[in-house]
């Protein structure tokens, strides 16, 4: 019987999430299996599709139309991966098509090219017209003229042209020109003594090719091996001495080299996480633990010693990082330690890298993964364990479709594959700690920095003193005397300007004061294009104000700096430091993050300057003061984490200072020096501002008292936003019980994004059991919607804006 193949086809604007069945030719039964890739006819055009399952029937009457060609030659994504991805398409409301495509590396995307050709029916004129090179052409109505496309397809329905599909497979394996013996070594000796006075080089390449074996060595090889130019290697092939093959070779994305590092000896903190983890490991256990250690007390330790155990079990392990652009120094530790077993992904990465990279782990050749978060995906086998470094960081929350968050893909992992799951911050988020409360998570806690070095001594700047004081709002004289104080010392400082709430918010420079909503107790964002202060719960808008309602000053202004400015004004006040900025701008370039940091690391630099990118994870024993400039930027933000991401950030960065030998020391330059988060910081007391912070929680009804939701309208005109948005709201009141809070429809942060004006609602609830089908009706509906609406939905929002 005929088989059928389901194939998810992609067509973007088609949304569907149900496999269309077509018939698999003949040629191709025992080539097409679930997950690879297929291209199939689909209305008038050739598309790439997915296939997802093999059946013997269709409940389809009609003729199926067949699959037209298999891109793969084996699965693409694996039966766990495939699973994975239906959970992902059920729970963030997206694609299924869109949840694959996001599992797979980019190369793996494959794009479809038209083709025009001639037939014979042609006439010599139209030859010449259409067809200038005589051959075929690509078939780009949108590149074409419109004469051209007009003439081509009246060719075209007169039978004088066909169209072609070719599908452009961007999975290019990377190759090296590479060389075989093509005669046996009897015929080459033979050969050499002939050649041997006349031409000395050839006989010289002849007697190498004879100790080659039949293994393909790459031409650059041969040629300083047998040390000939490539010319004599060309005349050897012409000759029909050798042959040219084609060697497949992986693009390395980690060509520096590595010192290798032995396992430390653990102190007694960490022997009881790794001993905790290494039995969950072992015993097969889909535990989730949460690693609560202080900056600087050997959290990575613990991460490589419960790895290794893995390893040894004949298991693997994925270790996931924020931003792996960003921590070089987790990537080198991680492969000094493991070597080759190590594969790394991250987006810094060419996309032959990391598809290379990519294949190795599927093929089992790489068996620990470090990545961002994209890497949760990566393909490898028997999971042993997985490790999400600073779970708190919010980049693990991928903010397009779908809208996952890595850390819920790491725990569906984990039950599949019977692992466990660790979860590592000095100051976890609250939903993870608040579970480990529960019992839900085992809680393992590294208290001491190791080799009990003090947690380094952090000052308070009030900002509002210093700025009568000296009339400068960036640089403190406090901060200025400490930074002199290392100069003199050559010891080195950590600057951060705090660039999250960038000018989107006013605040006093006389008392602090940010101005709120009277409603919600969250910060108003300022909106230029209506020059009103907004709230973006409620609703509720009013007047920029002129002077402070608090203090009566006229210092009320937008708050926020460049970092090129600071530099520069830096600069000026130090002339003899030697000062090395990080931001968006300077770490643009590949690589350039690395190096910046390699210069600071081997005191090239006296100052890092840097926005939030240095906060984590770098560990230089020589850094012994750290001074935040501006310390509420992100306070000011309408967003109920504000304080939640103000405190992580203080003392992510305060880490930083003091690791080694030498204690450290850190100054926070701030308007708001009373505020909970700021002072809770300075203390570097998680645990009393986990109750803090919970106690603001609950008051409010937000997470992880109540789940949020978060559905978003776009479109070009204001009013199709809008009412799409009230009509949502509709529904949600209608399908959802009275217990839900529905805060909304207002417009968003940015109300007005490429010509698109954004409106939200916010669901805040405890238990709806009716609010996924309700979200996916909402779904469903919003396909048959106005042209151009779009409608998002986010099932948990990292941020409200
Ligand atoms: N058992 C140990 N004995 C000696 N040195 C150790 C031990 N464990 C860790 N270290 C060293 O202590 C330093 C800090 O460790 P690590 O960077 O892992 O801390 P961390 O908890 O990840 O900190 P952060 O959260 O600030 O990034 C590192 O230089 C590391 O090599
Ligand atoms: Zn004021
Ligand atoms: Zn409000």
């Amino acid at each position: 019987m005929a088989q059928i193949g389901q194939v998810l086809v992609d067509v973007p604007t088609m949304q569907t999430n149900e496999p269309y069945s077509y018939a698999i030719p003949d040629q191709l039964q025992d080539q097409v299996e679930p997950g690879m890739r297929v291209t199939v006819p689909f209305g008038h055009r050739m598309v790439s599709g997915f296939v997802v399952g093999i059946s013997d029937e269709s409940d389809y009457d009609g003729q199926l139309k067949p699959i037209q060609a298999v891109l793969d030659l084996a699965p693409v994504l694996n039966r766990e991966l495939r699973q994975l991805a239906d959970w992902l398409a059920t729970t963030t409301f997206a694609f299924r098509i869109t949840c694959i495509q996001t599992m797979l590396p980019n190369l793996l995307k494959a794009s479809v090219e038209r083709f025009i050709q001639p037939t014979d029916e042609i006439s010599a004129a139209e030859r010449t017209t259409y067809f200038p090179d005589g051959t075929a052409r690509p078939f780009d109505t949108e590149k074409l003229d419109e004469a051209t496309v007009s003439g081509l397809l009246k060719l075209r329905r007169a039978g004088k042209v066909t169209v072609t599909y070719q599908v452009k497979d961007k999975a290019a394996v990377k190759t090296l020109a590479a060389i075989v013996p093509a005669l046996p070594a009897t015929k080459l000796q033979e050969i050499a003594t002939t050649v041997a006075k006349r031409a000395p080089k050839q006989a010289q390449l002849l007697t190498y090719l004879q100790t080659m074996g039949d293994q393909p060595v790459a031409q650059t090889q041969v040629a300083h091996e047998a040390a000939v130019s490539a010319e004599v290697i060309r005349t050897a092939v012409a000759k029909g001495w050798a042959a040219k093959k084609a060697l497949e070779v992986y693009r390395d994305p980690f060509q520096r080299p590595v010192q290798p590092t032995q396992p430390l000896t653990l102190n007694a903190e960490q022997r009881v996480a790794v001993d905790a983890i290494s039995a969950a490991v072992t015993a097969q256990r889909a535990q989730t633990f949460l690693v609560e250690g202080v900056t600087g007390s050997g959290k990575t330790e613990v991460y490589l010693q419960s790895i290794a155990q893995a390893l040894k079990l004949g298991r693997t392990a994925l270790m996931l990082v924020p931003e792996i652009a960003l921590t070089p120094q987790m990537t080198n530790r991680v492969k000094s330690r493991f070597g080759h077993a190590v594969a790394v992904l991250h987006s810094g990465l060419s996309k032959g890298e990391q598809y290379d990279e990519w294949r190795r782990i599927d093929r089992g050749e790489a068996t620990v993964v470090v990545g961002a978060r994209s890497a949760v995906f990566a393909p490898l086998h028997n999971l042993g364990l997985i490790i999400m470094d600073e779970e708190h960081e919010s980049s693990y929350k991928q903010d397009e479709n779908p809208r996952y968050h890595a850390r819920d893909v790491a725990l569906w992992r984990g039950r599949y594959h019977g692992c466990p799951v660790v979860l590592g911050s000095a100051t976890p988020s609250l939903e993870t700690r608040a579970r480990a409360a529960k019992g839900l998570y085992t809680r393992l806690v590294l208290a001491h920095r190791v080799n009990d070095h003090p947690l380094p001594t952090v000052h308070i700047v009030d900002m509002r003193e210093a700025l009568k004081a000296n009339g400068d709002g960036d640089f403190s004289p406090d901060l200025l005397t400490a930074i002199q104080a290392r100069l003199d010392r050559q010891e080195q400082v950590v600057l951060m300007l705090n660039r999250r709430g960038y000018s989107s918010f006013m605040m006093c420079r006389d008392c602090g004061f940010v101005l709120k909503c009277p409603n919600c107790d969250i910060s108003l964002t300022l909106h230029v294009d209506t020059h009103s202060m907004k709230c973006h719960y409620c609703g509720h808008e009013e007047a920029i104000p002129r002077v402070c309602p608090n203090c009566h000053s006229r210092k009320i202004r937008y708050y926020g700096t460049g970092t090129q400015k600071i530099e520069k004004a830096l600069q000026e006040r130090l002339p003899a430091a030697r000062i090395l900025r990080m931001d968006v701008d300077s770490t643009r370039r590949k690589g350039a993050h690395e190096r910046i940091l390699k210069q600071f690391g081997s005191h090239q630099a006296d100052i890092l300057l840097g926005t939030q990118m240095i906060a984590k994870g770098l560990d230089f024993p020589n850094v012994t003061l750290v001074g935040v400039l501006n310390a509420d930027t992100a306070l000011g933000l309408p967003d109920f984490r504000a304080s939640e991401r103000t405190f992580q950030l203080l003392t992510q960065v305060s880490g930083r200072a003091g690791r080694a030998e030498k204690p450290g020391e850190v100054f926070i330059q701030t308007f708001n020096p009373d505020h909970y988060a700021i002072q809770l910081a300075q203390r570097q007391d998680y645990e009393r501002f986990f109750v803090t912070e919970m106690h603001m929680r609950h008051q409010g009804n937000y997470p992880p008292y109540y789940f949020a939701a978060q559905l978003t309208a776009s479109h070009e005109d204001e009013q199709v936003a809008a009412k799409a948005m009230y009509q949502i709201v509709a529904v949600l009141k209608q399908g959802l019980s009275p217990n839900a809070i529905v805060l909304g429809p207002t417009p968003k942060a940015i109300a007005r994004v490429k010509r698109k004006y954004y409106y939200q609602v916010v669901i805040k609830y405890k238990h709806e059991p009716q609010l996924q089908a309700v979200l996916e009706q909402i779904r469903q509906g919003a396909q048959q919607a106005q042209r151009g609406l779009t409608i998002t939905i986010d099932p948990e929002p990292m941020n409200f804006m």
